[in-house]
C-alpha cells in the first residue's frame, strides 16, 4: 500500500523591498530593482516611498502623494513591481525597521524578504533606527551606485549581499535641479513621470 505524502509545500515567496524618497523615482531605482529581482529570483519587488524621510529633514521633500503617484506610474508596466503605502500612511518619521515589520505582518511568515539599498544608503545604515534589529527582519542587498563605494565591512557577517548593477549615474537631486533650470529629464525618469512633474509643476 502506498502512503500519500500529500502535496509538496508551496515554494517560499521571495519579495524584494525597494525603499526610497523617490522625489522623483528615476531609472537608477528601476534598473537596480530589476537587476536584483533577476539575480535573486524574486517573485516581486515592492517599492515603498518614505513618508517622512527624517535623514533628509533639512531638505524640501515633495508631498508624499506626489511621490507615491510617480512611483505607481513608473512601476505600472512591470507585473512584478508594486507600490506600498505602508510608510506614507504611518504617521511620524519613516524607519526601515517599521517598514519591515509592517510588510512582514502583511505578507505573513512564509515569505523571504530582501531589502535593496544603494551603496550610499548602505554606508549609512548603522545610523538608522534600531540597526541591531534590521538584519533579523530581512536579508539586505547592497547595489553599486556610481560615485559611491560599496562595502559591508561595517556590517554583521552574512547580513548583506553585495552585487553590481548596470551603472546609472542618475540621482533625484540632479533630476530636481535639471527641472528647476528648465533642462530635460526625458530618459532619466520614465516618460509618465516627466509628464507628471510638468502637470504638477514640481521642482520649479
Ligand atoms: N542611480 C542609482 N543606482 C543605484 N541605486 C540607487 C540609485 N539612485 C538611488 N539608489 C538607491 O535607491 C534608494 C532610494 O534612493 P532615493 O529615493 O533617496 O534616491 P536618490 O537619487 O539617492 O535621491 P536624492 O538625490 O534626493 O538623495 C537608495 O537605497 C539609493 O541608494
Ligand atoms: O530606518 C531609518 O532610520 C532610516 C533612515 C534613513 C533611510 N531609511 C530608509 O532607506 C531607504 C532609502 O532612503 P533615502 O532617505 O535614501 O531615500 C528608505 O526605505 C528609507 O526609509 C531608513
Amino acid at each position: 500500500m502506498s502512503v500519500d505524502a500529500g502535496s509538496p509545500p508551496p515554494p517560499v515567496r521571495r519579495v524584494g523591498i525597494m525603499g526610497g524618497t523617490f522625489d522623483p523615482v528615476h531609472h537608477g531605482h528601476l534598473v537596480a530593482a530589476s537587476e536584483v529581482a533577476s539575480r535573486f529570483v524574486l517573485d516581486e519587488v515592492v517599492f515603498v516611498p518614505a513618508g517622512q524621510p527624517w535623514q533628509k529633514a533639512g531638505a524640501t521633500v515633495s508631498p508624499a502623494e506626489d511621490r507615491y503617484l510617480m512611483t505607481v506610474i513608473a512601476t505600472a508596466s512591470n507585473p512584478r513591481f508594486r507600490v506600498s503605502r505602508v510608510d506614507i500612511d504611518r504617521p511620524g518619521p519613516t524607519y526601515a525597521v517599521d517598514t519591515l515589520r509592517d510588510l512582514r505582518a502583511e505578507y505573513g511568515p512564509d515569505v523571504e524578504l530582501f531589502f535593496i539599498t544603494g551603496a550610499d544608503a548602505l554606508s549609512r545604515i548603522l545610523s538608522w533606527r534600531e540597526p541591531e534589529h534590521l538584519f533579523e527582519l530581512a536579508h539586505f542587498i547592497g547595489v553599486t551606485r556610481p560615485g559611491f563605494e560599496l562595502s559591508d565591512d561595517h556590517l554583521p557577517e552574512d547580513a548583506v549581499s553585495l552585487i553590481e548593477v548596470p551603472a546609472m549615474s542618475i540621482s533625484s537631486t540632479a533630476c530636481r535641479a535639471r527641472v528647476a533650470i528648465g533642462d530635460p529629464v526625458w530618459y532619466l525618469v520614465p516618460d509618465g513621470v516627466v509628464q507628471y512633474i510638468a502637470k504638477r509643476h514640481l521642482y520649479r
